[in-house]
């Protein structure tokens, strides 16, 4: 098998990072920083996300991907275990700033570490905090990557405009540095652009997201725009945005309450009227089909928040796109 050298280069193109490398290198997250068995937590304020990636995992993903062709190598659980959950107080009102910031440094490392090798990072959240490390990893070894973020939420509040103090809602405002004011967060660098990053599937932003994608120019398809055009010309019109001659390679991070809530429950911050299973799968299908994707996560799935019926079912439904996303097929 061979393992291509990794581009750093901005002219990147399809070829350099192709042929896709088929290994895949998995990484999940429950260390104590994610558990909320006591009053703390992450990037976000309901116990149990934590918990998701072993779900997946016993749920068969990695069996899964290795029938699909790809060489699976799975780090385990426990990588960031050193992290401590005390002496966190909140800077403003932003919750576990600094355990945040710890766990996505290590994650940003270890991803760099996953890409640089030829492998392709997928990183079962957690929160989605959690991006803020993936996409930093990513975009140290592919500079030049487009951010395709399928989601309910824009997730790019900064410190000055978030309602909840909760940093899942603000991993983007950080990668595109619209906020240096924390310097707990001054080791992700400001990498990304706003061309450079599109959402699919948005319905639920706070009045100082709006502002902030309005102001920046940020390209986003609502659930409005996926009613009005269908979700093959949205997908369409999202990679001719951000990767317009398809050359570039893709970070798909992946929030499960993208899709509706009778499709995806078990997730913290449900909002309804989202995406149906197969327009989650469209679009993990038809990024596939690129040929560029080099990173991908799959975040916010939440096995303690409803009853086993629901937790299976979004179980389910996350290693199914995670499968979509790396190869699967319908024929
Ligand atoms: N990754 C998520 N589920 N984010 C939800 C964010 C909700 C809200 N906008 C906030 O900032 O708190
Ligand atoms: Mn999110
Ligand atoms: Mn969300």
């Amino acid at each position: 098998m061979t393992i291509p050298t990794t581009s750093t280069s901005t002219e990147s193109s399809i070829s350099k990072f192709l042929p896709n490398p088929k290994r895949v290198a998995m990484l999940t997250r429950e260390d104590r920083g994610w558990m909320s068995s006591t009053s703390r937590s992450g990037g976000q304020p309901r116990p149990g996300v934590d918990k998701g990636p072993i779900h997946l995992v016993e749920a068969g993903l990695p069996d899964q991907l290795r029938q699909l062709g790809w060489d699976v190598t799975f780090d385990g659980h426990h990588q960031f275990e050193e992290i401590s959950t005390q002496d966190d107080p909140p800077i403003g009102i932003l919750k576990n700033p600094r355990q945040v910031s710890k766990v996505c440094e290590a994650v940003a490392q270890t991803v760099a570490g996953h890409a640089k090798k030829g492998q392709l990072p997928l990183t079962l959240g957690g929160d989605h905090s959690l991006a803020m490390g993936t996409i930093s990893g990513t975009l140290s070894q592919y500079p030049d990557a487009c951010v395709i973020w399928i989601d309910a939420h824009a997730d790019i509040n900064t410190a000055a405009t978030t309602d909840t103090g909760n940093i899942h809602g603000m991993p983007v405002s950080f990668l595109l540095g619209l906020d240096e004011s924390i310097p707990e967060f001054s080791w992700v660098k400001p990498r990304l652009t706003p061309q450079r990053i599109v959402y699919i599937g948005l319905r639920d932003v706070d009045a100082g997201e709006k502002k902030i994608l309005r102001e920046n120019g940020i390209k986003a398809f609502s659930m409005h725009e996926v009613d009005r055009y269908g979700i093959g010309k949205v997908v369409e019109m999202a990679l001719d945005h951000v990767n317009p001659k398809r050359d570039l390679p893709i970070h798909l991070s992946f929030d499960v309450d993208a899709l509706d809530p009778s499709v995806a429950p078990s997730t913290g911050t449900p909002v309804r009227g989202g995406l149906t299973f197969r327009e989650g799968h469209y679009i993990c299908e038809a990024i596939y089909e690129t040929g560029c994707l080099v990173a991908l996560d799959l975040m916010e799935v939440n096995p303690s928040l409803s009853d086993a019926d629901a937790v299976k079912q979004t179980v389910a439904v996350g290693c199914s796109l995670v499968r979509s996303a790396l190869g699967e097929t319908l024929l």
